[in-house]
């Protein structure tokens, strides 16, 4: 029989909040071809990354990482060991679970060298990720085969793919927000991580449908397998349908672009700045491309954002957790897992 193991793998986080250790995850983040890819040559994009946008963004970076971090140490990363440490519990000894981090520690090649000296055999491989995104998912999946390639040749991984529509996944999400979704409120704000446009037109397979077609996302296409945007909105409908919330009561918005090109639109930050004149004063925030609370919705929306939406006459800003360790998100991944284990399929 052979040795089966359980790969998690999140963004990561930098090791401190130090200005050193900012800037060298950023130099590691945003150096990646699949977040920023362009310039198109590497040498320009290296001068870019490297020498203009992480020495100007790591001191505000480090700053907003204090306004969260904790004793532990950073959210994102507590939370994911802890959500590794209850699926070890729900799946018992026979299936060691691992996590690793795209960016900063635990490394991927530090993880996949482990699991390689542990004897595994057979890996599923589980991006903490819903949603497809080149930036997100896909560099996840190349980094894990780049570095098995290189320590574990023999491994054999199998990996679960966006989980966007999955069941489980929205019955999770309802878990958590309902409690929230019975107190008052005039609007829920579904908040999404944005992308460039670009890379919606970049990844999609028939080079003719995303921002080419009119109502590209809800038009039928098997563009849809690796567009951002059809699988947000896809989530949105899933979870509106499963909590009953009415069509005039939610909407979709897009967080933490970068400037110098169009990102998906609209802004998250516009709306909080709108939204209390169009009288929406009762606000309800939920992050569902997160599936951990980290710095996008610790600091940028329960902190900034808040401060936003009351400045502009709101009157109350609730933010709904993520799914973190809840139990229905380990059942979830557990669910999954047993399939895997059952019948090969991910
Ligand atoms: C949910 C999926 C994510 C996508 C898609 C994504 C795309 C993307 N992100 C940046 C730039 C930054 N993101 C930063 C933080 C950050 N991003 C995600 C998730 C996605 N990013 C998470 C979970 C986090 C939080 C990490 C944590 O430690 O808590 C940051 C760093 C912080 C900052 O300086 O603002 C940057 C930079 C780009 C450019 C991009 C797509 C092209
Ligand atoms: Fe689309
Ligand atoms: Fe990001």
């Amino acid at each position: 029989m052979p040795s089966r193991a359980v790969l998690l793998v999140n963004l990561g986080s930098p090791d401190s909040t130090a200005v050193p250790d900012v800037r060298r995850y950023l130099d590691e983040f945003l150096g990646d071809e699949r977040v920023i890819d362009r310039p198109a040559s590497p040498l320009l994009r290296s001068l870019l990354v490297h020498r203009l946008i992480t020495p100007k963004r790591a001191p505000n970076s480090a700053h907003a990482y204090e306004q969260i971090w904790t004793a532990e140490g950073s959210p994102l990363i507590v939370l994911s060991h802890r959500t590794a440490q209850k699926l070890t519990t729900a799946l018992g000894p026979a299936i060691p679970v691992y996590l690793a981090m795209r960016y900063g520690n635990p490394s991927i090649a530090s993880v996949v060298a482990q699991i390689a000296a542990d004897g595994i055999d057979e890996v599923l491989l589980f991006p903490q990720y819903p949603h497809y995104a080149m930036s997100s998912w896909e560099t996840v999946v190349v980094k894990v085969h780049e570095e098995a390639a290189r320590l574990a040749p023999r491994l054999r991984i199998t990996t679960v793919q966006p989980f966007y529509a999955d069941a489980d996944y929205i019955n999770a999400l309802h878990a958590v927000a309902a409690p929230y979704l019975a107190q008052p409120h005039d609007l829920v704000l579904f908040s999404f991580h944005g992308i460039p446009e670009r890379h919606l037109r970049q990844t999609d397979s028939s080079h003719a449908h995303c921002l080419t077609v009119a109502d590209c996302c809800i038009t039928c296409s098997p563009a849809h397998a690796t567009c951002y945007r059809a699988q947000i909105f896809a989530t949105t409908r899933a979870l509106v349908a499963r909590a009953g919330i009415p069509s005039d009561k939610f909407t979709v918005s897009f967080q933490s672009r970068l400037v110098g090109e169009p990102w998906l639109t609209p802004y998250t930050d516009h709306l909080f700045k709108q939204l209390p004149t169009q009288g929406k004063k009762r606000l309800l925030v939920i992050c569902p491309a997160f599936v951990t609370d980290c710095l996008e919705t610790l600091e940028e929306i329960a902190v900034q954002g808040r401060q936003e939406f009351l400045a502009a006459g709101g009157e109350t800003f609730q933010q709904i957790p993520c799914l973190n360790d809840h139990d229905a998100y380990i059942q979830f991944l557990a669910t999954r897992v047993r399939r895997w284990l059952t019948d090969g399929s991910a």
